[in-house]
């Protein structure tokens, strides 16, 4: 791997960012495998497939019987090969998140090893999909056995290291102060970062009161004037983000909000509801607009994906709608870092073992200010419906247990205990039928490390985010006619493994059941270099 160069002080000065001058990580440059296949054409800087898409066409007649015929759909994809440098603006920087994913990083770029109780720790990238967890990519040609490699090899891909980190908040504190007051991180590793990180500050934020805690109002002392949504703050944020990325010399930049949890924002017809209204309705200054669907408004336009890591409807309509005009990516909403993360993984179990889930009561407690901001009903409110809605599709799948319009009961209650920090309590109940009146009843307790759950998932969201934007298809053509290759769609719910509430393309289904999520985004990534999805049905072990 390059080694990196010092920090470029000068671009940290003015842009508030940190990162590295270096072109990018060697080791993410080559492919790891070549397809063979008359189906994938490699040239130098793109990978062009011709994939069969293979589905199954269910009809049902009048007597209620099922006519089920298998489909097939050829689709050209065509991946860009060539791996860019990217910067990632994190509105909320200064946040437990924002102050958090900043350090791994730092620390992973320097190969840092700190000290703990338990002995030294090495920084690591645990939690992150791309860069922690492996796929199947075949079978041993000799031995039959599968062969897994690491997910992030799968397609060429930016290395998190090399990720340019910069962004917004309204609390004016850098980084490293900011760092302390979040009391995430070991002090051992702190002290190696620290000088660092004292050099990033964030950039002025938009602040409309209404729409956070009022909690929050002692932090806010690093704003652009101005309290409700105006295209002054379009154009701002607009500008932030073209100097980041000329500062930074990059090709890419992606935004995230990890900011404070904002209340919901009513729908109103001509106001937010087209995306003409919500442009009116900003030059107007309409008060319903949140500060987030500004960040979103201002992205769309600088073709910067923005994704929402907050469960609030920062995407109300208008928004979807400008997304789909400009071709332009977004996606959200609220990370899934635990206590939802495990209920998605359980309840698709049990549903799917037959286990009648009949009641979840999840309850937990925190004490960081993301707790403190929920500690307010309206900012609550947006958080409980993010976690109320995850286990619907599973539930929906299954007739033979549940009834329709029926489902388990499902209560979400968040308190406020500065005492336990970062370190979130889960306390869950899973209570279930089972065979001939039967019960289970399944109690878990889950110590959840907020932020160093949710950080590994901000880098996923960028790098997968990233990749989409290398990716475009189109509908083979055998009769010679020439289509056009086009993006996937503006709203990238392929991100829903890393999201509570997955936004997804109007009018198309919500999945929430992790494996299902998981299958989606590894199977496309396969598909873009004209590999089969992963099937666990092992037939070579099977019929001899
Ligand atoms: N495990 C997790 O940590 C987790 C999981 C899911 C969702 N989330 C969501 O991620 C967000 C951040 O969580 P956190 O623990 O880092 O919270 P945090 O309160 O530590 O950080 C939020 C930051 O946003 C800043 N901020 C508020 N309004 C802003 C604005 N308009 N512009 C710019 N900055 C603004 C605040 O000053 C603060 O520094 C929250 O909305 C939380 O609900 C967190
Ligand atoms: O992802 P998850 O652990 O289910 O949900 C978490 C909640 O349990 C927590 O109360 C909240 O503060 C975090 O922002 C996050 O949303």
């Amino acid at each position: 791997m390059a080694p990196h160069a010092e920090i470029d002080k000068s671009s940290s000065d003015r842009a508030g960012n940190v990162g590295n001058d270096h072109e990018g990580s060697s080791s993410f440059r080559k492919e790891l495998f070549t397809v063979k296949s008359p189906n994938v054409v490699y040239t130098e800087k793109e990978v062009l497939t011709k994939y069969t898409y293979r589905t199954t066409s269910v009809t049902r007649d009048d007597t209620g019987d099922y006519t089920v015929t298998p489909r097939e759909t050829q689709y050209d994809f065509k991946f860009d090969r060539n791996v860019p440098k990217v910067g990632v603006m994190l509105v909320g920087w200064g946040g437990n998140n924002g102050t958090t994913v900043t350090a791994g990083i730092i620390a992973n770029r320097r190969g840092l090893v700190w000290d703990t109780r338990e002995g030294p720790r090495n920084a690591n990238y645990y939690g992150s999909v791309v860069m922690g967890s492996t796929m199947k990519l075949g079978t041993d040609a000799k031995t039959q056995r599968d062969v897994n490699i690491p997910f992030h090899n799968v397609l060429p891909m930016v290395h998190p290291n090399d990720l340019v980190i910069g962004g917004w908040d309204i609390s004016s504190l850098n980084l490293s102060d900011a760092m302390d007051r979040a009391a995430v991180l070991e002090p051992t590793l702190k002290m190696q970062v620290k000088k660092e990180m004292a050099t990033m500050t964030p950039l002025p934020s938009i602040y409309y009161p209404d729409f956070i805690a009022s909690n929050q109002g002692d932090r806010a002392d690093n704003i652009i004037n101005g309290s409700v949504a105006c295209m002054g703050h379009v154009d701002h944020i607009r500008q932030d983000i073209r100097d980041f990325k000329r500062v930074n010399n990059l090709d890419k930049v992606i935004v995230q909000w990890t900011a404070n949890t904002e209340r919901f924002a009513d729908v109103v017809a001509g106001v937010n509801d087209t995306a003409d209204n919500l442009l009116k309705a900003i030059e107007e200054g309409q008060a319903e607009i949140a500060p987030s669907t500004i960040f979103a408004v201002a992205c769309i336009l600088e073709n910067a994906p923005f994704i929402n890591g907050s469960p609030q409807n920062t995407f109300v309509p208008g928004a979807i709608d400008l997304a789909e005009r400009y071709g332009a990516f977004i996606g959200g909403d609220d990370f899934k870092s635990g206590q939802t993360k495990m209920k998605s993984a359980l309840v698709e179990f049990l549903i799917n073992a037959g286990i009648k889930v009949t009641s979840i009561a999840s309850y937990n407690h925190l004490g960081n200010n993301d707790g403190k901001n929920l500690s307010e009903q309206k900012q609550f409110r947006s958080k409980e419906i993010s976690k109320s809605n995850v286990v619907d599709d599973m539930v929906d799948a299954n007739n033979v247990l549940y009834k329709d319009g029926e489902h388990p009961d499902h209560t979400v209650v968040i308190k406020y205990m500065p005492a336990v920090g970062d370190n979130k309590r889960a306390l869950d109940e899973y209570y279930a039928e089972i065979f001939l009146g039967g019960h289970q009843t399944i109690s878990i307790f889950n110590v959840c490390e907020d932020s160093l759950l949710a950080s590994p998932l901000i880098i996923d969201l960028v790098l997968i985010t990233e990749v989409m934007t290398r990716i475009q298809w189109k509908a083979s053509s055998n009769d010679g006619s020439a289509t056009a290759y086009q993006g996937f769609h503006s709203v990238l719910s392929i991100l829903s493994y890393m999201l509570k509430a997955p936004l997804t393309p109007p009018g198309t289904p919500v999945v929430n059941a992790l494996a299902k999520q998981r299958a989606a985004l590894t199977n496309i990534f396969r598909a873009c270099v004209g590999l089969e999805p992963e099937s666990d049905m092992s037939l070579e072990h099977k019929l001899f």
